[in-house]
């Protein structure tokens, strides 16, 4: 009897100790675990399309099961935290932070004991099932563990010495209870719910992203653990870029560790596996600084991982990009035209897509349109047609080669802020019916994504609301004459010039002439558009995102996907073509949780587009932008005088231009011009010598002029005088009277040129937004009503003249009648 409750207690403290691990590690945090470990053999039984199976003919592809992702330790349902109740239980016990880090792994293991119960009935028949199994798995399974006891405590040796973790964060040598830092840190519990690698959650960690967007919540699960297709859209800054980007290096960093540790099984030696010698993920995005910044977005959390991303885009020497294609990288972002040239070119690492796991069509929609499709098209066509019965893998019972293991399915991701899905490309996705390779011809990413090989059952995620546009930008308009939008720009730029702003012209010709009136108006600008060197397009934006308060003047070339952090202010100098561009454009403020503000610039010869986006957002008003009228009188002064010294200069240099013109064809035909200038010759250089001394005349006026800061009419620069009404003009009040408390103390002081200071206190376009009177609103009904009725009237006044017309035709006739 005795005997016996002895062993019943040495099975139940056996049982408990097993429960007591395994629920430990339901909130294990996922940095602190052994990657490889213990994950359960694949036993063949399951039909998942990623699964691998070594030594059987039936290898597909090199990724965990979803089984195997489900049901691994790190993987079990991580339960919520109650921190209210958590606090609780650690109230008044907690000490010293090292105490309640202990004090959690108590909870959560006593928390496991109670869970334990339930699952101690099965408890039983798991170890009598355990005895049944044979000997000889029982020491390959020692071994294991004792090799994964070996990996976990590297592991979390090494994420204490290199991780810079948050201060809430922090490992537990979990050697031999094998409990390690609970998840008590609920800022990242949402990352931990999408059990992702340990190597990009230490990523996750020093970026600081304390939650995951909705698009990379509602992305992650379908793509990294499901393996399924995504098409994706969310609106502008809401991290996309990782949405799919941690799902290829989950996917990745899996599959690396799953051979890794079903060769080290197999007595194999690891070096035969060389995962980076193919290339696993093709990210194509429509401009060079897109893919540029996806590469650097992608590196940063791919840190510490050994995956390689390299970017391959036009304006960079393409013997520079073979030599990095040379490396082997596994991840390659690139736009559709340098990476067509390359591959028609025949290069190696890009041709070779037999192994291409992952195919990304980044800003898809953009991709469609002309200048891209025609490369798109063909590098979607170069791809290999994925089916299920693929050729034979290449790998016998003891060798296994990188190709077969890394041949599978390829998983295809298309994202963008404004895609529209047709009801019947759903329709054909739900149903599986897509026609990969037969659809020619149709311009569209629907017939794109067929062709690269979508699969049926896709995940379709749209996370975009009724206005595609981010929450948190204020829109707002301006409306000016065509010719005051110059001065209008010029005021909103430096009496509010906080923050970054970007100024969206539609062609280049509007972006040089405001950039030159801007340059002589002092104020420092950075341009970008297309007709730009790639060096100087990088350039640009690296400049304006070194300054704090830099503006840059672009084309819709910077529309999409650019991604500086503190633009405050997006305006729209020109209304854009189309209102998905219009989205692009807002997009580049109020980015990742943070808000910023939109300003239009809208002149009568916009009237129609404007109508034309209202109605494709469903808006009936826009804020009206507050502008301080007095600010005016001094804004027009400035800008008359600049418009005219950038009408002499243009003439300068186009004289000058055509004059080496005629030169350089001189030489060009050995002619040798004649020294002497012809009496029309003199009359025209003495204009020029003219007009160029009037333009120094009035450079030095506008000079002057720009000596001070923009100040409103009634702002004296010796006193304060009236119109303190608008909320820049109280910013400036309260800025001056903080001023002047600090001016007591240092006295003796130049008071005047303190004062002179007041106007250069700007407050932000948003604030000024935020805090203007929300009465004065662009009521588009009205407008549209009043269109309408100037419509009519015309309308009226043409029939009216039609009529008079008709008439003094018939008298005509008549009198030509009377007379014969
Ligand atoms: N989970 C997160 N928490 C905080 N910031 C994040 C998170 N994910 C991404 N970010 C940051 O948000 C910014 C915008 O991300 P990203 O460029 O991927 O947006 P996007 O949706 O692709 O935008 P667009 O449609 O304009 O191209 C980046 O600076 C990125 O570092």
């Amino acid at each position: 009897m005795a005997s016996e409750s002895s062993q019943k207690n040495k099975a139940r403290r056996k049982l408990k100790k097993r429960v007591r691990i395994d629920v430990g590690k339901n909130l294990e945090r996922l940095d602190s675990l052994p990657w490889n470990s213990a994950l359960p053999e694949n036993d063949g039984s399951n039909h998942d399309p990623y699964s691998v199976f070594i030594g059987s003919n039936e290898l597909e592809g090199g990724f965990l099961t979803l089984e195997e992702i489900d049901e691994s330790e790190y993987g079990l349902e991580i339960p919520k935290i109650d921190v209210e109740n958590e606090n609780k239980k650690v109230k008044g016990k907690v000490k010293s932070k090292k105490r309640k880090v202990s004090e959690g792994d108590e909870n959560n293991s006593s928390s496991g004991e109670a869970d334990g119960k339930t699952e101690g009935k099965d408890g039983g028949k798991e170890l009598e099932d355990e005895k049944k199994k044979p000997k000889q798995n029982k020491e390959k399974k020692k071994r294991m563990k004792k090799k994964n006891k070996r990996e976990k405590n590297e592991e979390a040796n090494k994420l204490k010495e290199n991780a810079e973790l948050p201060e809430s964060v922090s490992v537990i040598d979990g050697l031999d209870g094998v409990e390690e830092n609970p998840v008590d840190d609920a800022e990242y519990y949402e990352w931990n719910e999408l059990r992702l690698h340990p190597l990009i959650m230490k990523s996750i960690y020093r970026l600081k992203f304390k939650e995951p967007t909705p698009i990379q919540k509602a992305c992650i699960p379908a793509a990294a653990h499901q393996g399924k297709d995504v098409i994706g859209a969310a609106e502008t800054g809401s991290g996309k870029t990782l949405a799919f980007g941690l799902p290829i290096l989950q996917r990745l960093l899996e599959e690396r560790e799953k051979v890794e540790r079903l060769l080290t099984e197999k007595g194999e030696v690891n070096e035969r596996i060389a995962p980076k010698s193919v290339l696993r993920a093709l990210i194509i995005t429509p401009t060079r600084e897109l893919a540029l910044q996806v590469t650097d977005h992608l590196k940063e959390v791919a840190k510490g991982t050994n995956v390689r991303v390299v970017p391959i885009v036009g304006g960079i020497s393409t013997e520079k990009q073979e030599r990095l294609l040379k490396a082997r990288p596994e991840i390659v972002v690139g736009t559709p035209g340098r990476l067509w040239e390359l591959m028609s070119g025949g290069e190696i690492h890009l041709v070779e897509l037999h192994s291409l796991s992952f195919f990304v069509l980044d800003e898809a929609d953009r991709m469609i349109e002309s200048g891209h499709f025609r490369e798109l098209q063909s590098i979607v066509d170069m791809l290999p047609i994925h089916r299920s019965t693929e050729s034979q893998p290449q790998n016998t019972q003891n060798c296994m080669t990188v190709s077969s293991l890394q041949r599978k399915k390829r998983q295809t991701f298309v994202f963008s802020a404004t895609l529209a899905l047709s009801a019947d490309f759903r329709k054909k996705l739900k149903r599986g019916s897509m026609n990969s390779k037969k659809n020619d011809g149709l311009n569209s990413f629907e017939t794109l994504s067929e062709r690269a090989g979508m699969r049926p059952n896709t995940a379709i995620i749209d996370l975009t609301n009724a206005s595609i546009l981010v929450n948190k930008l204020e829109e707002s308009v301006i409306e000016c004459r065509e010719e005051d939008k110059d001065a209008y720009l010029y005021y909103v730029l430096s009496a509010h010039g906080q923050g970054r702003t970007i100024v969206f012209c539609t062609s280049i010709a509007a972006l040089r002439h405001i950039s030159a009136i801007l340059r002589i108006l002092n104020i420092n600008i950075w341009t970008l558009h297309s007709e730009m060197q790639q060096r100087a397009r990088l350039k640009a934006i690296d400049r304006f995102r070194a300054n704090e308060h830099g503006i840059l003047i672009a084309t819709d070339a910077a529309a999409r996907g650019l991604d500086i952090p503190g633009v405050r202010t997006v305006v729209h100098y020109q209304l854009p073509l189309s209102a998905e561009v219009y989205v692009h454009r807002c997009g580049r403020t109020a980015r990742a949780f943070s808000d910023g503000c939109s300003i239009a610039l809208i002149s009568p010869n916009d009237a129609s587009k404007f109508a034309a986006l209202s109605k494709s957002f469903a808006k009936e008003s826009f804020q009206r932008f507050p502008i301080e009228l007095s600010y005016m009188p001094e804004v027009i002064k400035r800008l008359s005088l600049a418009h005219q010294i950038d009408k002499i200069t243009r003439k300068n240099s186009q004289e000058k231009a055509e004059k080496s013109w005629l030169e350089r064809n001189a030489e060009s035909v050995d002619l040798v011009l004649d020294d002497d200038d012809s009496e029309e010759e003199r009359v025209k250089k003495h204009r020029l010598k003219k007009a160029t001394s009037s333009q120094l005349n009035k450079l030095q006026q506008l000079n002057t002029l720009l000596s001070r800061p923009l100040q409103p009419k009634t702002f004296s620069k010796r006193y304060l005088a009236g119109a303190g009404v608008s909320p820049l003009l109280q910013h400036q009040f309260e800025e001056l009277a903080k001023q002047k408390l600090g001016e007591v103390s240092s006295f003796g002081e130049n008071k005047r040129r303190k004062l002179l200071v007041i106007g250069q206190d700007c407050v932000e376009p948003l604030q000024a937004l935020r805090g203007a009177n929300k009465e004065p609103c662009l009521d588009l009904k009205e407008i549209a009503e009043k269109r309408k009725n100037m419509d009519d009237l015309r309308r009226k006044r043409k029939e009216m003249k039609k009529r008079l017309h008709e008439q003094r035709r018939k008298q005509r006739k008549k009198m030509k009648a009377g007379n014969q």
